[in-house]
């Protein structure tokens, strides 16, 4: 039998905004290799979901880890090394609009470095190499030195998906990436994060709020609902009904 290599958990955890409950006694194990779509409508807590997995927002009660080690006991070099291996994609980039696509790229490798090299911009050859092998990856090396903000949604999002590349991450997280695209371009950008998901062996975990997408990509299904999990399983056991009870108002 196949082992299954446990690398985040979160453990009865909530998350509590001015006494009501985003996450509500959330406990929840992922794996090495999985792809999970977390659903839920809005206000779900699925963005508090993705943000306390990625160690940016801490907990009101119960533990998360990230192999074996607990966030709340890491200090901030420890938790730093943590965000080091999760790489994080956003609905809107967030990319540095006047910087060309490379220099965008580089970005994601500044949590590992000094800020002084951050700082003046210095990059090794290793670095430089590693940042043309994921454009490629991506299909943007041609843009490498165009300006962010004169490419369409989708090339964006995927210099976003370079950015969390050039980690090296283990764990791929990303918040509604594909929300403001057109269908074919979400399917697109989809279709990449599920390439180098397998090319790279990862765990990914992505928001959405398309169904059709979820169960198109996912090999786990997570919902949301008023903060509490309530459905995890396949994309197979994720049924009509299940899906009236997560949206109903
Ligand atoms: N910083 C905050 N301060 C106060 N309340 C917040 C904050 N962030 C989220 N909330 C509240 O927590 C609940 C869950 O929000 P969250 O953004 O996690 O949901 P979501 O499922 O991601 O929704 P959406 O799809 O609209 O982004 C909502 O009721 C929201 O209003």
């Amino acid at each position: 039998m196949l082992c299954k290599e446990e690398l985040l958990t979160i453990q009865s955890g909530t998350v509590t905004y001015n006494n009501i409950a985003a996450l509500s006694d959330v406990s929840l194990t992922f794996y090495k290799g999985e792809f999970v779509c977390v659903l839920g409508k809005t206000g779900a807590g699925k963005s508090t979901l993705i943000r306390t997995l990625n160690g940016l927002q801490p907990l009101s009660e119960g533990e998360i880890s990230y192999n074996k080690k607990v966030y709340s006991e890491l200090d901030h070099e420890g938790l730093r090394q943590i965000r080091s291996n999760i790489g994080m994609i956003f609905q809107h980039h967030q990319l540095i609009p006047r910087l060309s696509v490379i220099q965008n790229v580089y970005t994601g490798l500044f949590g590992s470095r000094s800020t002084f090299r951050n700082l003046v911009g210095l990059f090794s050859n290793e670095e430089k190499e590693l940042a043309r092998d994921v454009l490629n990856q991506v299909e943007l090396l041609p843009y490498l030195n165009q300006r962010v903000d004169w490419l369409s949604g989708g090339q964006r999002q995927r210099v976003g998906i370079a950015r969390a590349l050039i980690q090296k991450p283990e764990v791929f997280l990303g918040d509604e990436p594909v929300a403001s695209l057109d269908p074919g371009t979400a399917n697109r950008i989809f279709q990449l994060i599920e390439r180098l998901h397998s090319e790279r062996q990862l765990l990914t975990i992505m928001n959405v709020h398309d169904v059709k997408i979820a169960k198109r990509y996912a090999s786990r299904i997570v919902a949301l609902k008023d903060g509490k999990v309530v459905f995890d399983d396949s994309p197979e056991a994720f049924t009509e009904e299940i899906e009236e009870m997560i949206f109903a108002y």
